[in-house]
């Protein structure tokens, strides 16, 4: 079976992200909005990629008080996208209200965490307060979040197999920081190449620049599948 990649559609202004959608087919991956596009062009693009049929991964990040982030969520849902994401920083309260806000919607879409974001480094947690290394704060953010009831988190590829080992195999390990051998890391810091991932115990592959900046976008999709395929 295909692996549905989850494409990010990081684009400046709705025109250029359904030009580059028309050429997909949602049999073939899923689709990512992010906080630049959602700004820019809001519900109603998310609505129109839903009616498409494509899986939309509503990337917010939502991150603020309990009652804030479980209304966040009800209003996300009800664009009828299929996963939506809290940081897990917000913590034990703040999840929980998230995921009792969605628990008895009739499409409940997926809710998951983010951990630690894949551009971070050691250094860069050390320098928000946080002495310990990456993959222990991932671990510690993933196991409040299956605590709090959450599908799963987003975590770097780095640490999935930790991550399976210690959480199961019915929690959700999204992965960006996702790159083909030989392409530019750009501002991520904790990488790697999609079918090392996919055996690492990623359930799901974000990948936005390495497809969306490509010549061809769809080849580049389509190498990236070929290239996973027997994972
Ligand atoms: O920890 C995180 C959480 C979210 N992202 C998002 O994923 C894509 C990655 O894009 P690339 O171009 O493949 O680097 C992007 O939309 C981020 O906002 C992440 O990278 N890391």
């Amino acid at each position: 079976m295909t692996h549905k990649i989850i494409v990010a559609l990081d684009f400046a202004d709705a025109a250029s992200a359904l030009a580059l959608v028309e050429r997909f087919d949602p049999a073939l991956c899923r689709l990512k909005v992010g906080k630049e596009l959602f700004t820019v062009a809001g519900p109603e693009l998310v609505r129109a990629l839903v009616a498409r049929g494509f899986e939309v991964f509503l990337d917010l990040k939502f991150h603020d008080i309990p009652n804030t982030v479980a209304a966040a969520c009800r209003a996300a849902a009800g664009l009828g996208v299929w996963m939506l994401n809290v940081h897990a920083s917000g913590g034990r309260r703040m999840m929980t209200a998230a995921q009792q806000a969605l628990v008895d919607m009739p499409q409940r879409p997926l809710l998951i965490a983010v951990t630690v974001l894949t551009s971070m480094s050691a250094e860069d947690l050390i320098e928000v307060g946080v002495s310990d290394a990456p993959a222990d704060q991932v671990l510690r953010l993933a196991r409040l979040s299956q605590a709090c009831k959450l599908d799963g988190v987003v975590c770097s590829a780095q640490e999935a197999a930790m991550l399976r080992a210690d959480l199961g195999g019915d929690f959700r390990l999204v992965t960006p920081g996702i790159r083909p051998a030989g392409l530019d890391a750009g501002d991520q810091r904790r990488v790697m190449a999609p079918a090392e991932a996919l055996r690492a115990g990623a359930t799901d592959l974000v990948i936005g620049r390495p497809i969306t900046t490509a010549a061809d976008p769809l080849a580049a999709l389509r190498q990236i599948q070929s290239d996973i395929q027997n994972t």
